[in-house]
């Protein structure tokens, strides 16, 4: 095959578990890569910490080097890959080689998520591209149909499984009634979860997730520090079981949704029960889903990979030939827009609703007593079950849609009521209205 144009050069900062997959495909797939852009990629160089290490890929040794920062900034470099991870220095390389007119691929959501605004206006002042479609939901396309597919439509609100670790976790807890700790040792065995998996399991890349998420849809500005983040560290095999018990399953999910009025938006990432019968109940494993309601499409959802080497590999490659699909033809793609300006509103406002499971003592009253607390602020049951245990019993409630602010108050003051022995499970249940 005859390539009428002159290659283009990547550069790759970093070459763990993404970045071996980006050398395979480059290499495996070269010359459907040529045909698909119109001229060949050629790898210029790969960044890497430790040259000794032992990778998935063998690597030429004339194509490592240590020095990131002037391999991003070599003349003939013309796209820059970044899967070194966190914000320093993935930050400051990504902005040398913007200032060299070096369009970007990322797949760093930690870097996005906190200091997004400044890297989208390195692009746009440099007049060169921004892709970063494996930082959220890794092989899924989702940011690509949110920025260009969508373009024409309003965005309601985006709802998913957006972390793979934990998904794993709760779905081993939910199939085999493995306490937290169990699951959370077999899905570092088979790989799913770091060595440290605190980024995972306290919500932390989640929320990196949800932040770029909704400042995609909602065309604002949404930083990591803007989203409500709670983790599934305090999920107990009984919890889990309650859930089930009742028709539930419990997720760790990711929510972006405008208000009713369409002047703010929520954010926000914590575990919640969901209804069996629900689409994202059928996630199992480490699979994402998301679910995109928007005005005249209506609900879409986006499933498959979105973790994993090749799978992420597979959605840089993608951000990798639209790049230098953009750069032979001298443009760029869609920028970043934040235009709607919409602020994100506390947690305390978002509307959801609760199950409780208090234990309490099994005596005359004590149902009303408690239901004289969920009426003081305006809180609706919706269901009640109690389950007798000697002395003492235990009554799950489940309530209508209330502020989250007028949940917390209500579950704060069940605690101090002398027939309470303990609030044993408090978790919001979200998705009865998403068929
Ligand atoms: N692993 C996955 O499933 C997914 C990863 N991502 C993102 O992709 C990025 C890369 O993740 P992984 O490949 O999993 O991480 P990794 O830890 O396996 O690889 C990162 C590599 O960068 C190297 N590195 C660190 N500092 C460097 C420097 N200054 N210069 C050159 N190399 C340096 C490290 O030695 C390491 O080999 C992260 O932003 C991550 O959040 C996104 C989606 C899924
Ligand atoms: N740790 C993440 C990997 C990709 O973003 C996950 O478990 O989903
Ligand atoms: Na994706």
């Amino acid at each position: 095959m005859t390539n009428p144009k002159p290659g283009l050069k990547v550069a790759l900062l970093g070459c763990g578990v993404v970045g071996s997959q980006v050398v395979r495909l480059l290499r495996e797939q070269a010359d459907d890569l040529a045909a698909r852009i119109g001229a060949p990629l050629e790898l210029a160089g790969v960044a890497v910490r430790r040259p000794g290490r032992k990778r998935d890929v063998d690597l030429d040794p004339a194509l490592i080097t240590t020095d990131a920062e002037a391999l991003v900034t070599r003349d003939d470099v013309d796209i820059v890959v970044e899967v070194i991870g966190g914000i320093e220095p993935a930050r400051s390389l990504i902005l040398a080689a913007m200032a060299k007119g070096k369009s970007v691929v990322t797949a760093n959501k930690a870097l996005l998520a906190e200091d997004g605004a400044t890297i989208h206006r390195a692009a746009r002042e440099n007049g060169v591209d921004l892709y970063f479609e494996a930082s959220v939901a890794g092989a899924i396309p989702l940011l690509r149909p949110l920025r260009e597919s969508l373009a024409g439509d309003r965005i309601r609100r985006v709802l998913g499984i957006v972390n793979g670790t934990t998904n794993y976790i709760l779905d081993k807890m939910d199939s085999t009634g493995a306490s937290f700790t169990e699951a959370l040792e077999e899905a570092q065995a088979l790989g799913y979860a770091e060595a440290d998996p605190t980024a995972d399991v306290e919500g932390f890349d989640a929320a990196a997730k949800a932040a770029i998420l909704a400042g995609l849809a909602f065309h604002s500005r949404v930083t990591a520090a803007d989203v409500h983040r709670e983790g599934i560290t305090e999920i107990t095999a009984s919890d889990v079981a309650s859930a089930k018990a009742m028709g539930y399953v419990i997720k760790l999910l990711a929510i972006c949704a405008k208000t009713e009025d369409g002047r703010s938006i929520g954010v926000r990432v914590h575990p919640a029960m969901i209804p069996r019968s629900h689409p994202l109940a059928g996630v199992r494993e480490a699979y994402n889903a998301v679910f995109v309601e928007a005005e005249s499409a209506g609900r879409l959802m986006f499933y498959g990979a979105g973790a994993g080497g090749a799978p992420t590999a597979s959605a840089v490659l993608g951000d990798i030939v639209a790049v230098a699909r953009n750069r032979l033809a001298g443009t760029v793609g869609p920028e970043e827009l934040t235009y709607a300006d919409l602020k994100v509103h506390p947690m305390g406002e978002t509307i959801t609703r609760y199950y409780v499971s208090l234990d309490v003592a099994d005596k005359p009253g004590v149902l009303a007593r408690v239901a004289e607390v969920f009426a003081r602020h305006d809180v609706s049951i919706q269901t009640v079950r109690q389950e007798g245990r000697g002395d003492d019993a235990q009554l799950v409630l489940v309530t209508h849609q209330a502020t989250d602010a007028a949940l917390s108050a209500t579950v704060q003051d069940l605690g101090r009521l002398d027939i309470v022995r303990a609030v044993a499970s408090v978790m919001r249940v979200e998705g009865d209205d998403t068929p």
